[in-house]
């Protein structure tokens, strides 16, 4: 393998039921032997995609001072500003060079589960941007519903009802992560500067980037291939959290961020599925031995948040 599949997902909303199953199969195959593909025609215009990058722009391009405030130490829902050099994706490299900004699924102080202090259940920092907030809800709505869409897809092809997903998926945990990568290449010489190897720990996830290279995936042979920059369409690559309620029958796959060659913008949509739904593969493939016990996904979540940050390594809870 030298590339990644490129898929059309607009057959996953066909008519024919021959169509949504052509393009099940195929996508289907990608996460079953790549666990990563494009996804193009998705519906959601390139002018979006690219309203939300200059906002994350704006978002990146404020003082430090302002953007302090909102930093994720102070959300126990994994929201907010990550500041430079804080978070290393690979606990067993360096730092990763980047920033960031999480937006998670947004709930109303006064929402029962908020007040509850359930797991994921927070209300998110906005930064001082005039429309800022209502643009990047609009795009993360934009990105749970091609999530929503995804999923039908992965049902069709696992031989599940095509609305399996439908019912995990009614308030789902979901993440939107504005990444920002200086120049940095010449500087650092690892070449997992940006982001550590990784894999997300989530059901999907759908990226989408810039012109400025700098993303590369593991191939099953242990190479490393670059993922381009191919305009108005998302990266996709299945979680952690697919594939361990898959059974393994859908792959994550490692990847890693470059040091780029010139300053770098990404916008990450990590979607996993409703915090009390039980992962249980069991449900999807009730022919195999299950090879992981049944879990939440808020637990499975949380487990994995906190081996990653600093900040969140005191708590075992959630
Ligand atoms: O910025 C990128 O291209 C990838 C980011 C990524 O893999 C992540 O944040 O999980
Ligand atoms: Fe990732």
């Amino acid at each position: 393998m030298n590339s990644l599949p490129i898929i059309s997902v607009a057959g996953l909303n066909s008519e024919d039921p021959a169509v949504r199953a052509a393009t099940a199969a195929e996508l289907g195959k990608a996460c079953r032997e790549v666990g990563f593909f494009y996804a193009v025609d998705h519906g959601i215009p390139e002018a979006v995609m690219a309203g939300a990058f200059s906002n994350a722009k704006r978002f990146f391009e404020l003082p430090l001072k302002a953007k302090q405030p909102l930093s994720i130490k102070l959300s126990p829902h994994n929201r907010g500003y990550v500041a430079m050099a804080d978070e290393k994706l690979n606990p067993e490299s360096g730092a990763d060079m980047k920033e960031a900004f999480n937006i998670g699924t947004d709930f109303p102080e006064d929402h029962p589960e908020v007040i509850a202090g359930k797991p994921f259940r927070g209300v998110n920092f906005w930064p001082p941007i005039d429309g800022w907030r209502d643009d990047m809800l609009g795009y993360f709505d934009g990105c749970l519903n091609l999530g929503r869409l995804i999923h039908r897809g992965f049902a069709i092809d696992l031989g599940l009802a095509e609305d399996f997903f439908d019912g995990y998926l009614k308030e789902p945990i979901a993440t939107l992560r504005m990444l920002r990568y200086p120049a940095s290449a010449g500087q650092i010489d690892r070449e997992d500067g940006g982001a550590g190897a990784h894999t997300d720990y989530g059901n999907v996830t759908l990226l989408a980037t810039d012109k400025v290279a700098g993303l590369q995936v593991a191939t099953r042979q242990g190479n490393w291939i670059e993922a381009p920059h191919i305009p108005g369409a998302f990266v996709c690559n299945i979680g952690d959290c697919l594939m361990r309620w898959s059974n393994d029958t859908y792959v994550s796959t490692p990847h890693r961020v470059r040091p780029p060659e010139q300053e770098r913008y990404s916008i990450a949509f990590f979607l996993e599925v409703d915090p009390d739904a039980v992962v249980d593969p069991r449900d999807i493939v009730p022919n195999e031995q299950p090879k992981y016990p049944p879990i939440t996904c808020a637990e499975y979540l949380a487990h994995r948040l906190n081996a990653t940050y600093e900040h969140r390594k005191d708590s075992d809870a959630m």
